[in-house]
């Protein structure tokens, strides 16, 4: 499983996470290690999906995967360039980020949040920056009359819609997703994982996912890696890792919870598989 994942050509590695520590002092004058000699590869095209228990750092490395935080050792590198160097003024080229909650502007509007990495940037004058934005605007499902209102005004979907549409302005070819559908009823949650799935195949994208919901872990993942133990203890397509024996696996995969949407899941693909035979049938 893993070792063939990580044995791709360099130049279709999109993430590189070799032998990360990472350490923080507690109050008590000890310290306290989160992660340990934790390797992680996400290659171009993937959608890659980090699950695991609270507390066992998946927010950390995302935080050093974007840069925000320093390895406390070993190396992290993204799009062939160490994590924490690209905290520049063409990150947004590069990386797109959308957080849990969206971190909308409550004070400026749809399109004004759209637009925001190109204005920082001064990249392109006034009406490109404004085109470029109602551009995104559509591509993630939502309307020109949507470009006015305030975040404030919007649905839990339509906040998320706009903040993938921001992480996308500047067509980075890498996308990092927190929790993507937390807070969003089932609907919407599954209108978003097929939004997500459109524009990775259309984009191009490579994914790498935070997500303790099930339903999109397995609506949208084309490999799953497992934090357990200070490290990545596992990674595989979801059947791959659902096989692993470990506790947090059992629970979670073979828990009531993960069984009722690994049935979901594979009613789902089943119906998709015989949507796609019908026209052949029939001609
Ligand atoms: N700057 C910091 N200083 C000290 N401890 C930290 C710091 N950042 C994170 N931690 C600790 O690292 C551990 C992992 O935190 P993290 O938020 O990454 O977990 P997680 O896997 O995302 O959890 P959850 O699923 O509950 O969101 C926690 O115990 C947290 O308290």
């Amino acid at each position: 499983m893993s070792m063939a994942a990580e044995s791709s050509p360099e130049a279709d590695v999109v993430i590189d996470v070799r032998g990360l520590w990472s350490v923080f002092p507690t109050a008590g004058g000890g310290e306290v290690v989160i992660h340990k000699d934790l390797d992680l590869v996400v290659k171009r095209g993937e959608i890659l999906s980090i699950v695991g228990g609270s507390g066992t750092g998946k927010t950390v490395l995302l935080r050093r995967i974007l840069g925000l935080d320093a390895p406390s050792k070993g190396s992290v590198t993204v799009l062939g360039r160490p994590a924490t160097e690209q905290n520049d003024r063409d990150a947004a080229t590069r990386l797109g980020m959308l957080f849990q909650q969206g971190a909308l502007f409550s004070a400026f509007s749809v399109l004004d949040n759209i637009a925001l990495p190109l204005r920082e940037r001064k990249a392109v004058p006034k009406d490109i920056e404004r085109k470029a934005a109602l551009l995104k605007l559509e591509m993630v499902g939502l309307q020109a009359k949507d470009a006015p209102k305030m975040p404030a005004d919007l649905s839990g979907g339509m906040i998320k819609r706009v903040a993938l549409a921001r992480a996308l302005v500047m067509d980075p070819p890498l996308l990092l997703l927190d929790e993507p559908t937390a807070g969003l009823d089932p609907e919407s949650s599954d209108a978003f994982c097929e939004l997500l799935l459109d524009l990775h195949r259309e984009l191009g994208l490579t994914v790498l996912m935070v997500t303790h919901d099930l339903d999109t872990l397995f609506a949208l993942s084309t490999r799953v890696a497992v934090l357990a133990e200070q490290r990545v203890l596992v990674t595989g397509t979801v059947d791959e890792v659902a096989a692993y024996s470990h506790p947090f696996i059992d629970d979670y995969f073979h828990g009531a919870r993960g069984e009722s949407a690994m049935r979901l899941f594979k009613a789902k693909q089943a119906e998709k598989a015989q949507g796609a035979a019908m026209p052949m049938e029939q001609s």
